[in-house]
């Protein structure tokens, strides 16, 4: 589902990410590790060619499109519906005059998603399935964003990328602006979703604790270079650079 081969992401003379190798398959996921400004967000972005100003290099393959040659036309059909990001407070990018069903529908509409007669029901059944799948009422599709907490407005952003037939979420720090409580039922669905759907998820986080939780494979990123990585039990369990172990040691 995402396959990188030596990205180099460069703003002007500067390298901010630096990646050799990052593969995720359908159903796993791998999570990016590191302190504020290590190049996390950057190589997450620069997988959907979203990196502004930004030379990038390398090799990229996202759901079979290779990112770094694509025409726009060919990006954009993988962006936000095969490939979707799911960001860090997504009310702030909720129109704040639009109910939640309207948005959802107006998404569809946009991606084409429920107008062919076989493809997956009408657009109110698959916005009622996505919904399901992230555990939420569907009462709340005739909410206004002001209206839902964070933790609905995060499993809201991801029952969109689900209505519109996501195959690979790319997730930065999708629960750092929610509370412990909330957080896990955020990774509930994640987890859910990579299980019962196979949905490959790419999570860049600062949380090693919930990190341990979700991840099969991790990377650890200073300074834009990864570190370390393997799979997250021994990353975890038995890092060998002193860096993941001054991480490891940050925890609480
Ligand atoms: N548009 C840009 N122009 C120039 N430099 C940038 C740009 N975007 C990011 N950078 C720089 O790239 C480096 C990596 O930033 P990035 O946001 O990827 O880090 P991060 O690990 O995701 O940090 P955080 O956890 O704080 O989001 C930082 O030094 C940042 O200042």
């Amino acid at each position: 589902m995402i396959e990188v081969r030596d990205l180099k992401v460069r703003y002007g003379a500067r390298v901010v990410a630096d990646v050799p190798e990052l593969d995720v398959g359908e159903g796993e996921c791998v999570a990016i590790v590191g302190e504020s400004g290590s190049g996390k967000s950057t190589t997450l972005l620069s997988l959907l060619g979203l990196t502004q100003d930004a030379e990038i290099s390398g090799h990229v393959r996202v759901c079979g499109v290779d990112v770094l040659t694509a025409s726009p036309r060919r990006l954009r059909e993988i962006r936000g519906a095969r490939a979707a990001l799911v960001m860090q407070s997504p009310q702030a990018a909720l129109s704040p005059a639009t109910r939640l069903g309207v948005l959802m529908r107006r998404a569809l509409k946009l991606h084409g998603v429920g107008t062919a007669p076989s493809a997956g029901g009408t657009p109110d059944e698959i916005m009622d399935r996505a919904v399901e799948a992230v555990m939420l009422d569907r009462e709340i599709l005739r909410r206004y964003p002001h209206e839902i907490s964070g933790g609905q407005a995060q499993r809201f952003a991801i029952a969109l990328a689900i209505a519109l037939g996501a195959e690979v979420i790319l997730a930065d720090e999708p629960t750092s602006a929610l509370d412990v409580t909330v957080q896990a039922e955020v990774v509930a669905v994640l987890r859910g979703l990579r299980e019962e759907r196979g949905l490959a998820l790419l999570l860049v986080s600062h949380d090693l604790a919930l990190v341990s939780t979700i991840a099969d494979r991790v990377l650890v990123m200073k300074d834009g270079a990864v570190v370390e990585s393997g799979p997250a039990a021994r990353v975890l369990a038995e890092p060998s650079h002193p860096y993941t172990r001054e991480l490891l040691e940050a925890l609480p």
